[in-house]
């Protein structure tokens, strides 16, 4: 299983004096929440990992190789990416674009064979998006479209999950679901990273938590170690109360 690694990292966000080098491994197995407040950088560092913007300085390494250094169809095969924003303007259907996640693993002109089709089709029954597989993608919800993002990745099987707010524009069912897929993927040995504006979320399913501030100041750790309300206070700029419920702490912001 691939690991990825960042050494000295600093991702390059307009306009801001340094921050904290980043050196940190994304182990097989980890599930990690990126948490910080509007622009702190949250998007730039996941583009930064997945190797679609360059840092401004250090290096991003994926299986102990310069991520720079190598080519893109074979990072595909090891880094899934889950965007915040997609433009679905393609008038593709729902099944057409869950089996882009195949496109990595096939020759330029190869059509998808058999076994494409079948992981599309476990991965859209697995993000309940199945009974959409032959409508239009931009004719779908919000909620559906993230569905069939994350159904798309699930079709392409990466190592490493890349995930931008994945539960972007879902229900609470559907929430709880798609944290319980990326814990799944976890615990089968793949590594997860995602970027979560729902601090609960972060507490209940990650085991790893990486604070994101906007002067650049970064901090990392274990969840227990991380999840501290004064610290998160201090994130947030917010007022926070905790209260406990299945073992897990749940934040809720206070006036004051
Ligand atoms: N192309 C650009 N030109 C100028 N500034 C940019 C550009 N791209 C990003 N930024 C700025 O970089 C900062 C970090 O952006 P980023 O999207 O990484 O933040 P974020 O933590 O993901 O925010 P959010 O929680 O709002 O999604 C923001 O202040 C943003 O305005």
């Amino acid at each position: 299983m691939s690991r990825l690694v960042t050494q000295d990292l600093i991702i390059d966000v307009p306009g801001r004096q340094g921050g904290t080098p980043l050196n940190l491994t994304i182990e097989p197995g980890q599930s990690w929440g990126v948490l910080g407040p509007n622009g702190a950088g949250k998007t730039t560092l996941l583009h930064t990992l997945a190797g679609l913007k360059p840092p401004r300085s250090g290096h991003v390494k994926l299986a102990d190789k310069p991520l720079a250094q190598q080519r893109r169809r074979q990072i595909a095969r090891e880094l899934g990416m889950v965007f915040q924003d997609r433009q679905d303007g393609f008038p593709a259907t729902v099944l057409e674009t869950a089996l882009i996640g195949r496109h990595p693993y096939l020759s330029p002109w190869q059509m998808e064979g058999a076994d494409d089709y079948a992981r599309a089709e476990r991965a859209l029954e697995r993000l309940d998006v199945a009974h959409l597989r032959d409508r239009l993608v931009n004719t779908l919800s919000g909620g559906e479209r993230q569905r069939v993002a994350i159904a798309t990745v699930l079709t392409q099987a990466p190592a490493i999950w890349l995930a931008d707010e994945p539960t972007n524009h879902l229900d609470l069912h559907h929430q709880s679901a798609v944290m319980g897929l990326m814990a799944e993927q976890a615990a089968g040995g793949q590594a997860v990273v995602m970027c979560l504006h729902d601090l609960n979320l972060a507490a209940r399913w990650c085991d790893h938590i990486l604070l994101l501030y906007p002067s650049g100041e970064v901090c990392w750790g274990t969840r227990d170690n991380m999840l501290v309300p004064s610290a998160l206070e201090d994130l947030y700029r917010q007022k926070l109360a905790v209260v406990e419920v299945d073992g897990a702490p749940v934040f809720v912001p206070v006036k004051g």
